[in-house]
């Protein structure tokens, strides 16, 4: 399909990545020169065009993570790709899954489920602040995956979830143990919970508060990605890496509990 005014593009070259929205008769500017992007409308995604200082650049299709990160405004810390794909990858979630996030905070989370439930699931994303709300759906709306998600101005520990039966909730909150008792309500019978915290002391009241209620297969860690630098004469790893953002804890709901015998 060809490029068209208002499409994303993803342009690399040279020490160049960037993504920028095409916008009839304006010019691109990158530190290795000049495209008008009256040369970009109508290329194909994968075609390579000259700078004015004829260095070559690449126009790809941008992955929803690359206009996320680039594009999307920030009102709150974001839940960062690495530890997404692990949270969507150990729910188990896909087409036609429905689930409940609090909070939505800038949405960057509810934009990462939205993309993987599509075309006939839900995400259902709760925030008690109105203005992470209309952030949020600025992202959504911006990144096209609004259709998918129902955003809604609630406290979720005091007032609890609406739906019922969820594939998975995941929490990210600045107290999200006390958020548990109403995220276990919203999950189907063996749903998957996911909490998101920072730092060692939340996890410990994050477990404690799993392991009151009827939670199974309790896993907790994080995500370690270490970047390497990929030049022919060059490889090896980046100088500077995220080293810490948060820790996963999941667990799977279970309709009694399972006890054992003394030993
Ligand atoms: C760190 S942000 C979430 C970031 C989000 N996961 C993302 O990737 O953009 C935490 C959000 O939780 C919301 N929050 C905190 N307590 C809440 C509660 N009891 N009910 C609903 N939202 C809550 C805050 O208003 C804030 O916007």
């Amino acid at each position: 399909m060809p490029i068209k005014e208002g499409d994303y593009v993803l342009i690399v070259g040279d020490s160049v990545r960037s993504v920028v929205r095409i916008v009839k008769g304006s010019r691109i500017s990158t530190i290795r020169g000049i495209i008008n992007t009256d040369d970009v409308i109508g290329r194909e995604y994968g075609t390579v065009i000259k700078t004015n200082l004829g260095y070559n650049m690449a126009l790809l299709r941008p992955l929803i993570t690359d206009i996320l990160l680039e594009k999307a405004n920030r009102i709150t810390q974001v839940i960062y790709p690495k530890d997404a794909a692990q949270i969507i990858i150990n729910t188990g979630i896909g087409p036609g899954s429905r689930v409940a996030e609090a909070g939505v905070g800038s949405g960057f989370m509810t934009a990462m489920l939205a993309y993987y439930v599509k075309p006939n699931g839900k995400i259902y994303g709760y925030d008690k602040r109105e203005d992470s709300i209309s952030v949020a759906r600025k992202n959504l709306e911006m990144l096209g995956l609004i259709d998918w998600v129902e955003l809604r101005l609630r406290d979720v520990t005091n007032d609890g979830f609406l739906e019922r039966d969820l594939d998975a909730v995941v929490l990210d909150m600045g107290d999200p143990w006390n958020a548990i008792p109403k995220a276990t309500e919203a999950l189907r019978s063996d749903g998957v919970l996911v909490v998101y915290v920072p730092t060692v002391n939340q996890v410990l009241k994050v477990l404690n508060a799993m392991n009151k209620i009827n939670y199974v297969d309790i896993r907790m860690f994080d995500v370690m990605v270490r970047e390497w630098k990929t030049e022919p004469t060059e490889v090896r790893p980046q100088t500077w890496i995220n080293a810490h953002t948060g820790y996963l804890i999941i667990g799977r709901r279970t309709i009694m509990p399972v006890t054992q015998p003394a030993k």
